[in-house]
């Protein structure tokens, strides 16, 4: 692990399957960053409200239940882990039922103050000792518009849609032992998502104009890795470099 020059903000956004959770996780290794994964923090809200007889279909009932759960999100890019009312819920948060509610719920603008709140408290490193000047790596949808319109670096992911499909099928597959996963399906959901989170009125699923765009489709992970590795140790030296033209 190399140590950075100065504590950074990046923020990585993208559509699903372009790499996002893998690239942040690995990039928050390498450099002693903590990691934040908002998409899990969404799926968590969801879960929590599927398991508490909230009709999900109906925006004014997930209004009103945005302030219930207590959602607490890890840190740690080894284990971040994630909790909803003090129950575990890294594993069902993945589950199919949440996927398909998770576009509908995180669209309703209460959620989204709730979820950008503990979002922002965070990145300031506010919550826990020891958290306080350390940077961090936030992966989602609107961190780079809307939660961290400030952060020292902004990468948006992309890829082509085959490629998506192809990537998340296999982990579908992977997960439920199937031999074959339904690459045609696959790719018809992320479609229906990706509509839906980025048709949504509030804080939609945007590039950030001053965001730095990879498409990943041609790429390998390690690939990947390497070229936000370059762009955040470059955000970070400049960082240190104008703290220091500041200091003078
Ligand atoms: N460049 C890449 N080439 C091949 N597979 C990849 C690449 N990036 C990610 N993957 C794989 O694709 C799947 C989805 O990646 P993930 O990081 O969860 O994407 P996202 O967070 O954007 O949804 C994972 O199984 C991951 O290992
Ligand atoms: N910053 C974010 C992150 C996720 N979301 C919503 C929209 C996404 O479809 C869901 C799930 O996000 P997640 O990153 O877990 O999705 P994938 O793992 O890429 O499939 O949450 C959001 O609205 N804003």
């Amino acid at each position: 692990m190399s140590a950075t020059p100065a504590a950074v903000i990046v923020a990585i956004d993208g559509p699903s399957g372009t790499g996002k959770s893998s690239t942040s996780k690995a990039v928050a290794a390498r450099l002693g960053l903590r990691y934040l994964d908002t998409g899990a923090q969404y799926r968590a809200m969801t879960w929590w409200m599927l398991n508490n007889g909230i009709d999900v279909s109906d925006p004014s009932e997930i209004a009103a239940a945005a302030d219930k759960p207590a959602i607490v999100s890890g840190t740690d890019p080894q284990a971040p882990g994630i909790s909803a009312d003090g129950a575990d819920a890294s594993v069902p948060i993945r589950s199919q039922e949440v996927t398909a509610a998770v576009s509908a719920v995180s669209a309703v603008p209460e959620v989204r103050t709730r979820i950008t709140d503990l979002q922002r408290t965070i990145a300031a490193g506010t919550q826990e000792p020891g958290d306080a000047g350390t940077g961090i790596v936030v992966e989602g949808r609107d961190i780079g518009t809307t939660v961290l319109p400030d952060a020292d670096l902004k990468v948006f992911l992309t890829a082509s849609p085959e490629a998506r499909a192809a990537r998340r099928s296999g982990e579908l597959k992977s997960a439920d032992g199937k031999a074959h996963a339904d690459l045609a399906a696959t790719q018809q959901a992320l479609a229906a998502r990706d509509k839906a989170d980025s048709s949504r009125k509030t804080s939609p699923l945007k590039k950030a104009g001053d965001a730095v765009e990879v498409d990943t489709t041609e790429l390998t992970l390690e690939q990947v890795i390497e070229c936000v590795v370059t762009l955040v140790e470059k955000a970070s030296a400049d960082k240190a470099g104008r703290m220091e033209k500041a200091a003078r």
